[in-house]
């Protein structure tokens, strides 16, 4: 199938005081058309880091060290504010967590999204509503033209993050990014827009990365997952398999800290310890090394290489050969 992104050793840093360090080390991944792959990893492990310097997003004091990142076989990673105008909306798009602090307050929502439109086409002003109310409609939003005319405020929450992801849509990007796209939602809204996800894989011919630090919610809907650890990835595989047969400590850990109604009454499991803060990591061994119950003194001295089992691949000493 055709490679719509390839991220190469991909390394994002911070400087702090004692010296630059990296939130993001050696991310190597690809997505190709239909894809639909999950990140997962608790808060602090570098998916919105990662997800923003795909996006040409990342924070001023970001210091790309190394990597490729290729959108349909185009270099971008030190694009032009000009390329990225072309790109973003157009070839790749992103969903963030908080629609409300991504929607223009002052502007109506179909506006905002016939905006999307007018940077990347020639259309007249009817195809552009024509296109818009479409994709609406496609998001699930009814009285589409009624709604068009509204402004943030007047609709839910979830109707806000359904407007946030026909902007995401409107222009048939081929890459979608959705970091954390139903944290801010209540529990009967997201399982809608989660379902939404699932219908945009049939009405889409692109490739999704979702973002989520909820493993669950993330194997519900991928059929691929990505296991990231203080800046790496450190599991990934078919979602069969990195469910059913587990291969990282960390990847373990995540899933039996999966609430679970059959152990109702038992104390719920968790990772003993913290992700270490960025400014105290140290780049030698593993470093999940002092949470893991499996850990020997290898992992301590040297980061593991990637041992591939076919439809999964993981970095552990565990199974070095
Ligand atoms: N502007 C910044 N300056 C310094 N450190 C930062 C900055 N932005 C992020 N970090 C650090 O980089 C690391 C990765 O952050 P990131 O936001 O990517 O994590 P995450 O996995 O997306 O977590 P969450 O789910 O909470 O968003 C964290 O340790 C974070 O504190």
């Amino acid at each position: 199938m055709k490679n719509l992104l390839k991220v190469e050793n991909l390394s994002v840093a911070f400087p702090f005081d004692t010296g630059d360090k990296k939130a993001v080390i050696d991310m190597n991944f690809e997505l190709h058309e239909h894809d639909f792959v999950g990140l997962v990893g608790e808060s602090g492990c570098g998916k919105s880091v990662a997800a923003q310097t795909i996006m040409g997003l990342q924070h001023p004091k970001a210091i790309i060290k190394s990597g490729s990142i290729e959108l349909m076989e185009e270099e971008i990673i030190h694009s032009s504010p000009e390329k990225w105008q072309q790109l973003r909306g157009r070839k790749i798009s992103m969903i963030f967590q908080e629609p409300m602090n991504s929607l223009n307050p002052l502007m109506k929502v179909g506006r905002q999204i016939e905006e999307v439109l007018e940077i990347h086409f020639d259309f007249s002003k009817e195809r552009r509503k024509e296109i818009v109310v479409d994709t609406m409609k496609k998001v699930g939003l009814r009285n589409t033209e009624e709604i068009y005319e509204w402004y943030p405020h007047e609709l839910s929450g979830g109707m806000q993050q359904r407007i946030m992801i026909a902007m995401a849509l409107v222009a048939n990007p081929r890459v979608l990014i959705a970091d954390e796209p139903t944290t801010a939602i209540d529990a009967t809204i997201q399982t809608q827009i989660l379902k939404l996800f699932k219908d945009i894989e049939d009405l889409y011919r692109g490739a999704v990365l979702f973002i989520s630090h909820d493993l669950k919610l993330v194997s519900k809907i991928c059929k691929r997952i990505m296991v990231m650890y203080a800046g790496r990835i450190i599991e990934e595989g078919d979602i069969n398999a990195i469910i059913n047969t587990p291969k990282h400590p960390y990847t373990k850990g995540l899933l039996k800290a999966i609430p679970d109604y059959k152990k109702r009454g038992q104390p719920l499991y968790n990772i003993p310890g913290q992700v270490t803060p960025l400014k105290d990591r140290i780049e030698i061994g593993c470093p999940f090394y002092k949470r893991c119950e499996s850990r020997m003194k290898i992992c301590r001295e040297v980061f593991p290489k990637t041992s591939d089992f076919g439809n999964q691949k993981v970095c552990c000493h565990l199974y070095d050969n």
